[in-house]
């Protein structure tokens, strides 16, 4: 589902070289639901940009369900469901509903399709007390399960997560982690997930890889990556750290 070969992504700031990425190389099989961690600055963002095709890469090879992102940025936008936790997808001063019916327009989804995918988001994410507000009036929490729904009402077989439990609370957040899981082993979704909050590691993630200043740190299993530590908090500021025996 995805593929990297040697993936790097550089900016050039004020005449120097900044490397947010480098030589990066890894396989996302289909059904997998992976953890992407890494500290502030690591380089998380610029891979799933590199990804969805908002970056071109400067070295190396991306392919994402077979294509290469930054020249087939429409057909691909078809197979992924990206959300960024940070901002929202959808229309900001249109009903939830609308830019639901928005999305449908720009995918072109079949009505009957559409509306049984819709039906069940709006059961399964509990969106119908707010359908009919508009965006701008969500609290956090129901704008986050209206972006996820938005992410995957055109049947997408990958998503792309950044830090979608952000500024959540206890019981938000563990209806996003369920919400996420059932969707990864009902429907088979692939999931990239970054984050900082390590329960979404521990609740959710086979399979983490590890990002600092760039360069894949760690790509293992959840077991693996905790073998011989107490906590995943220890284990991740130690490898953040660059302390790790
Ligand atoms: N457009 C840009 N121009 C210049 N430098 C950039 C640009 N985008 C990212 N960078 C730099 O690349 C590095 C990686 O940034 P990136 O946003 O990918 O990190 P991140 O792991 O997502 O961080 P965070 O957890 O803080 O969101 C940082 O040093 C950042 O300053």
């Amino acid at each position: 589902m995805i593929e990297l070969q040697g993936a790097g992504r550089s900016f050039k700031v004020k005449r120097q070289v900044v490397h947010a990425v480098q030589d990066l190389t890894f396989r996302v099989e289909p059904g997998e639901f992976v953890g992407y961690l890494g500290p502030n600055g690591a380089g998380k963002s610029t891979t799933i940009k590199m990804l969805c095709g908002i970056l071109t890469p400067t070295s190396g090879r991306v392919r994402v369900a077979g294509l290469d992102p930054s020249r087939k940025r429409t057909t691909l936008a078809r197979r992924i469901g990206v959300v960024f936790g940070q901002r929202t997808t959808l229309w900001w001063d249109l009903p939830l509903k609308d830019s639901f019916e928005l999305i449908r327009l720009l995918y072109k989804v079949d009505r009957k399709l559409f509306a049984s995918r819709l039906e069940e988001m709006v059961e399964t994410l509990d969106l119908a007390e707010f359908l009919a507000r508009p965006v701008r009036q969500l609290s956090l929490g129901q704008r986050m399960r209206g972006d996820l729904a938005a992410a995957l009402l055109h049947g997408p077989d990958l998503l792309v997560l950044d830090e979608p439990t952000i500024g959540l609370d206890v019981v938000s957040k563990a209806g996003i982690r369920d919400f996420l899981q059932r969707t990864n082993a009902e429907r088979g979704t692939t999931v990239l997930l970054t984050t900082h909050d390590l329960g979404d590691i521990e609740r959710l993630c086979r399979r983490v890889m590890v990002i600092d200043h760039g360069r894949l740190g760690f790509d293992g299993t959840l077991e693996d990556l905790m073998a011989g530590q107490s906590s995943l908090e220890e284990v991740v500021t130690r490898l953040y750290t660059g302390s790790l025996q």
